[in-house]
């Protein structure tokens, strides 16, 4: 082997762990994890401590989409979003993935406890035990209401953010976590309706799947309205002003418009168009929280 091909082999091997921690989800949770930091108090936060969290949060959530990678092997094999994927077709072997799953956990939860809190190293282990276990082993195969209950893990970085930098649990924090968590359904969903026979053919009950693609729809649909009233609350009870109400309110309707084009108007790209503005949808959500934040116009009392 040349020093050329043992070079092009060790960054292929890299490429493939970097996939097994899904780096894109892992980007937007950071991010909303980072909006909770800088929410959390008036000015910025501590820099050493927002970095710890960062890094603590991120390992964390990595290990829990590494461990994803291993316990799904054999439906990721099967179909054809993920057939490709390092332990699918068994670039990484399971062991290898559990074994640096787990070192990313410790580490990640190690770096929370010390340099960071104990709540949030807790908070943040019990997300990864969500998704890795309580979703991707049970819920997954067990109802299709598996990526509402399920969700909840990936709507818990707006808290863990806040928790390492206050050390303390707080309402509005909560209502970042309800916006992630109402988001959740038709994000995965229209993904769902697109790759509905992927699914099929592996026996995972997602909503296209046991109540048809009509029925999704127009729960899409729903959900899009019950996400538009959550993302009011910011709002309405103070924490965010009217940046974020104009800008979430644009958004919001710019989701509805797209659900409603897949219930009543759809061609073979609508599904998978809601889905890529899903993503788009949050990471602007979260940035206008942020910029409300610093750019806040407050209400001026004349006494
Ligand atoms: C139970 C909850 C969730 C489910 C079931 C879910 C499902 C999915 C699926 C199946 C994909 C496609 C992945 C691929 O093609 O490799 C995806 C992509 C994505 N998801 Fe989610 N998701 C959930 C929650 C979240 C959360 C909470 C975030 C971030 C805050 C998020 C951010 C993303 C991003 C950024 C992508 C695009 C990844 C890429 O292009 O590689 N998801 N999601
Ligand atoms: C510590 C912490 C915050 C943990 C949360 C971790 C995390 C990676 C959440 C993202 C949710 C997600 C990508 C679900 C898709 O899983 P899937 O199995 O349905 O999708 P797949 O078929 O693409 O693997």
């Amino acid at each position: 082997m040349t020093a050329i091909t043992r070079s092009r082999a060790g960054i292929n091997r890299a490429r493939d762990y970097l996939e097994l921690t899904k780096p894109k989800v892992v980007a937007l949770l950071v991010l909303t994890a980072w909006v909770g930091m800088m929410l959390a108090v008036p000015g910025l936060p501590d820099l050493i401590t927002l970095l710890a969290a960062t890094l603590g949060i991120g390992l964390l959530s990595a290990a829990a989409a590494a461990i994803n990678h291993v316990v799904d092997k054999r439906i990721d094999a099967q179909m054809a979003r993920t057939y490709s994927r390092p332990v699918a077709k068994g670039r990484v072997s399971a062991a290898e993935a559990t074994a640096f799953a787990f070192s990313l956990a410790l580490l990640g939860f190690v770096l929370l406890y010390l340099a960071v809190n104990a709540l949030t190293a807790w908070l943040t282990l019990a997300s990864l035990f969500g998704y890795a276990v309580v979703y991707t082993m049970f819920l997954k195969r067990a109802t299709p209401q598996n990526i509402v209950i399920g969700g909840l893990a990936g709507a818990m970085p707006p808290l863990l953010g806040w928790t390492a930098i206050t050390g303390e649990i707080h309402s509005h924090a909560l209502l970042l976590v309800m916006i992630i968590f109402a988001w959740t359904p038709p994000h995965f969903w229209a993904l769902a309706i697109h790759r509905r026979d992927d699914y099929a053919k592996v026996n995972m009950p997602m909503l296209p799947v046991t109540h048809g693609i009509e029925f999704t729809k127009s729960v899409i649909c729903l959900y899009t309205v019950l996400l538009f009233i959550v993302c009011l609350m910011p709002y309405l009870v103070g924490m965010s002003g009217a940046i974020y109400l104009v800008g979430s309110a644009v958004l919001n309707l710019r989701f509805m418009q797209y659900a409603w084009k897949l219930k009543f108007n759809a061609d073979a790209g609508t599904a998978m168009a809601t889905f890529k503005f899903s993503i788009v949808h949050l990471m602007v959500l979260f940035l206008l929280l942020l910029v409300d934040h610093y750019f806040k116009v407050s209400p001026i009392y004349v006494s």
